[in-house]
């Protein structure tokens, strides 16, 4: 008998013929086997990643006194942190959503990296890549101090108690993400968070802790969270020291640029005194601000740092903190805390810190031109508006339509007809619902040229027609840098403010308008027409999403971080025309309903609709030219009744001068509407009567629209130039009796503000606005007027010859060329804020 070591011919002949007899059932059989393996484990790796849950475990260290957490406590995970403010707080607290929609992929260990943006401006790519944490791991915060006399020592103290604590107990919350009712299995993920650990900066080795993060001993991953408590002092300090380890660490060329990238974040609180050291003189929490510019730069800098908050700051002078919004330090520092938790509890979710802007993007403007070309009209491009009561005159014209059904060839065929929906009769088809007939055509249609460009500057398109972002200003005062001319002369903080446009269009195409080559341009409304609901939600969502963005953006200020959202003031002057929008005056109902203010800038070009428009906070006529060739050179208006439309509305002004503050906004072009200009201005004057004419001068934009005009650098008038024609115009207005006088400047932005008598109370300037009066009468019913809602005097820093500064924000002077990029980013600020854009 053959063994099967035997290697005889028999056994060899044996097995091939079992072989043959047996192959194919056998590889078939190995083929299923196979097969069903892959399946299970498929249905496995499913289960895994539909699954998960978010577990405390017991710290790994005793929580000092602290009771210790019940086993069953459950708090909903903070699905959005700080998206939306809750009325009347104070503090805008995140609304927190218990939610089943958690994130999907939370097994594996890999990183992964994930871009958020893709394009800077010209042609400066600004990638910025967020790491995300996936798997398990606990969370560890580590609060480093400093203090010279204990105070900061205490605060962190009281920082590390209060961190997660309810009661100020020390418990510590905890986070569960529930598992779905449709899950097929229950494997859960386990996230915690570990006590946080105190450390004296000038105890600990530097080395140890900001050259990289500690390692993890035990099994399970830890990911660190850096809270940097420290003290500001003019003189030498230990803060003073451990800057200097952060730099060294940073250039050190041996070392990784961005050695500590690998934390899970981080987020600075300063404490200092600002009746001593002043924000204005940038004293203030100087080194906090320092030590999270540092920070930032060592987690990753321009590529994406790991900000988890912007830098807190506390006033330790009980005198001028009474005058902060936020309170004293604790309370400052209470605040900051809470919004931390939110983060981490979202980072504990996610594995990741959520949006962040580029900073690049965020610190310069990132707004410039663009010379792409939009999609203007062309006479013949089948989409010639035909009024409804021209309808029988077109089917006169072509008879074959009402015999045959059939339609003309450019109007009927493919669309709708088209209609102007600011005419009467246009109206009369919207309300029958025709704005929303689906095969209307778009205004900018997703995806379109237009749309891809301004996406590209920085706007968030909303629904079909109306855009917003965030201008310049608004990203200063988010740190403290300075707030626009709005806020000298009208009190409105920057960070407050929201600016957008219901409609992208205009019938303008003005010289200095750098966005009129990618903005639509038409002298009627025929395209589809969003709700005002809608768009008044889409444009307020688009808004916090970008102020939620500015989280990582070094400098911001976490109180004013928080404050930004709630909106408080919509200047509707962004690029467009807003009476243009049929629905103007229901939008305009909405942000009132919200206590938000409105300033609309209108281009006086559609006198109709401005003589419709319901009450505004504040109403605007953009005035480029004071006689009819200089406004055709400047503005280069569509209709060819420009200049009957532009004296309309001066009239129309005038009639509204007692129940509306109405300003005329007049845009300085050195050589096209300065020389020999100031009579017929005061004539414009005269004839409107306007309360306010803000007077600035215009900023070149560069476009290759502005060069074939004509316009270059040479165009742009000094701030001496400006104050020369204001001084001019303010004389001859005297000269006249039209009492008038210089109220408010805001050098800073070229801006000079004239306004009427009526505003001149007790021998001061009262520009400033009361908005809260300003509601109440809208929601009075009754008739009023500006001198109603009057405010507090213009302050003394705003008043005329004296800069127009808020000595409570940081002037930041450059040189060279840092400089000439500042110079670049106020051009594009002005641009931001409409002022030289379509809207006039
Ligand atoms: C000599 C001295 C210099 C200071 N310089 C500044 C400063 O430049 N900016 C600031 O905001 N606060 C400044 N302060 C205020 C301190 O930052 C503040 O009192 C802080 O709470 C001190 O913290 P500590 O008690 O932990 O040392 C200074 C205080 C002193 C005594
Ligand atoms: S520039 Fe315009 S949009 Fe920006 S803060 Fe000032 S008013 Fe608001």
């Amino acid at each position: 008998m053959a063994s099967i070591t035997d290697d005889s011919p028999v056994f060899s002949a044996e097995f091939v013929e079992l072989w043959h007899t047996l192959r194919f059932p056998l590889l078939f059989s190995a083929v299923v086997a196979l097969a069903a393996y892959k399946i299970h484990r498929s249905i496995k790796q499913l289960q895994k990643e539909e699954t998960a849950s978010l577990q405390m475990i017991k710290p790994a260290q005793k929580w000092s006194g602290a009771p210790v957490p019940p086993a069953s406590g459950v708090l909903p995970v903070v699905k959005e942190a700080i998206a939306h403010p809750v009325e009347g707080s104070g503090l805008r607290r995140p609304v927190r959503v218990a939610s089943a929609n958690f994130p999907k992929r939370v097994t594996g260990n890999k990183t992964k990296k994930l871009s958020l943006m893709r394009r800077g401006k010209g042609g400066l790519v600004s990638e910025q890549e967020q790491e995300r944490e996936e798997g398990d791991f606990d969370i560890q915060a580590l609060i480093f101090y400093s203090s010279l006399t204990g105070s900061t020592q205490q605060y962190a103290e009281k920082l590390k108690n209060a961190l997660f604590s309810t009661n100020g107990e020390g418990v510590y919350s905890r986070l569960s993400i529930p598992t779905p009712s449709n899950s097929l299995s229950s494997v859960s993920l386990q996230r915690s968070f570990l006590t946080p650990e105190v450390h004296n900066l000038e105890e600990i080795e530097l080395d140890d802790y900001f050259i990289s993060p500690p390692k993890s001993d035990g099994e399970k991953k830890v990911k660190y969270i850096y809270l940097l408590v420290v003290p500001t002092y003019e003189t030498d300090s230990p803060v003073a020291s451990f800057l200097d380890h952060l730099q060294e660490t940073h250039h050190d060329f041996r070392i990784d640029t961005a050695p500590l990238r690998s934390l899970a974040g981080f987020s600075v609180f300063g404490f200092g005194d600002s009746s001593e050291w002043p924000a204005s003189e940038g004293k203030f929490c100087k080194d906090a601000m320092e030590v999270d510019k540092w920070m930032g730069r060592l987690t990753g800098g321009k590529k994406g740092s790991r900000r988890m908050f912007p830098v807190g700051m506390g006033d330790v002078n009980p005198a001028s903190a009474k005058g902060r919004e936020e309170g004293n330090a604790a309370d400052s520092l209470d605040k900051w805390r809470i919004h931390l938790e939110d983060t981490m509890r979202e980072y504990a979710a996610t594995g990741q810190l959520g949006d962040v802007t580029d900073w690049r993007t965020a610190v310069e403007s990132g707004d410039e031109d663009s010379d792409i070309e939009g999609e203007p009209d062309t006479p013949n491009s089948g989409d010639e508006m035909v009024d409804m009561e021209d309808l029988g005159g077109v089917i006169k014209k072509n008879p074959d339509v009402a015999k045959k059904g059939d339609v003309p060839r450019k109007s009927f065929r493919t669309a709708p007809l088209p209609v102007d929906f600011t005419s009467p009769a246009g109206k009369k088809a919207l309300e029958n619902g025709e704005g929303q007939n689906p095969d209307r055509k778009e205004m900018v249609p997703k995806g379109g040229v237009t749309y891809e460009a301004l996406t590209k500057q920085g706007y968030t398109i909303v629904g079909s027609h109306s855009g917003v972002k965030i201008c310049r200003w608004t990203k200063s005062a988010l740190r403290g840098r300075g707030s626009c001319y709005k806020y000298s002369f009208y009190g409105i903080k920057s960070h407050l403010c929201m600016e957008t446009t219901p409609s992208l269009s205009c019938s303008n195409k003005c010289v200095f308008c750098w966005r009129h080559g990618t903005n639509p341009v038409g002298t009627t409304w025929r395209w589809k027409v969003d709700p005002a609901d809608e768009v008044f939600k889409g444009v307020v969502e688009g808004h916090y999403r970008k102020i939620k963005m500015m989280k990582g953006v070094p400098g911001v200020r976490a109180d004013r971080f928080s404050e930004a959202f709630k909106i408080r003031h919509c200047a509707l002057s962004l690029v467009g025309e807003p009476v243009f929008y049929p629905y103007i005056n229901e939008f305009l109902h909405l942000l009132h309903s919200s206590k938000i203010s409105s300033f609309l800038v209108c281009n006086a070009q559609h006198p109709t609709q401005l003589a419709a428009l319901g009450h505004v906070t504040q109403l605007y006529v953009s005035i480029d030219a004071s006689n009819r060739d200089s406004l055709k050179k400047i503005d280069r208006p569509l209709h060819r009744d420009f200049w009957e439309r532009f004296q309309s509305c001066l009239e129309i002004l005038r009639e509204k001068r007692n129940t509306q503050r109405t300003v005329f906004r007049l845009t300085l072009v050195k050589g096209f509407n300065v020389d020999d200009e100031v009579m017929g201005y005061a004539d414009l004057v005269e004839k409107g009567l306007p309360g306010f004419v803000e007077v600035k001068g215009v900023t070149y934009c560069g476009t290759s629209t502005a060069g074939e005009a004509g316009l270059t650098m040479k165009n742009v008038p000094f701030y001496e130039e400006v104050v020369e024609f204001v001084e001019a115009l303010n004389k001859e207005l005297q000269r006249r009796g039209l009492g008038y006088g210089i109220a408010a400047e805001h050098a800073h932005s070229c801006c000079i503000l004239i306004a009427s008598n009526r505003f001149f109370i007790n021998g001061k300037w009262h520009t400033h606005i009361d908005y809260k009066r300003f509601f109440e009468l809208l929601e009075g019913g009754k008739e009023f007027g500006p001198e109603d809602y009057v405010g507090e005097a213009t302050p003394e820093w705003a008043n005329w010859g004296n800069g127009g500064f808020d000595p409570s924000d940081v002037r930041v002077h450059r040189k060279g060329k840092a400089a000439k990029k500042l110079r670049d980013e106020a051009a594009a600020a002005a641009e931001l804020e409409g002022e030289g854009g379509g809207c006039g």
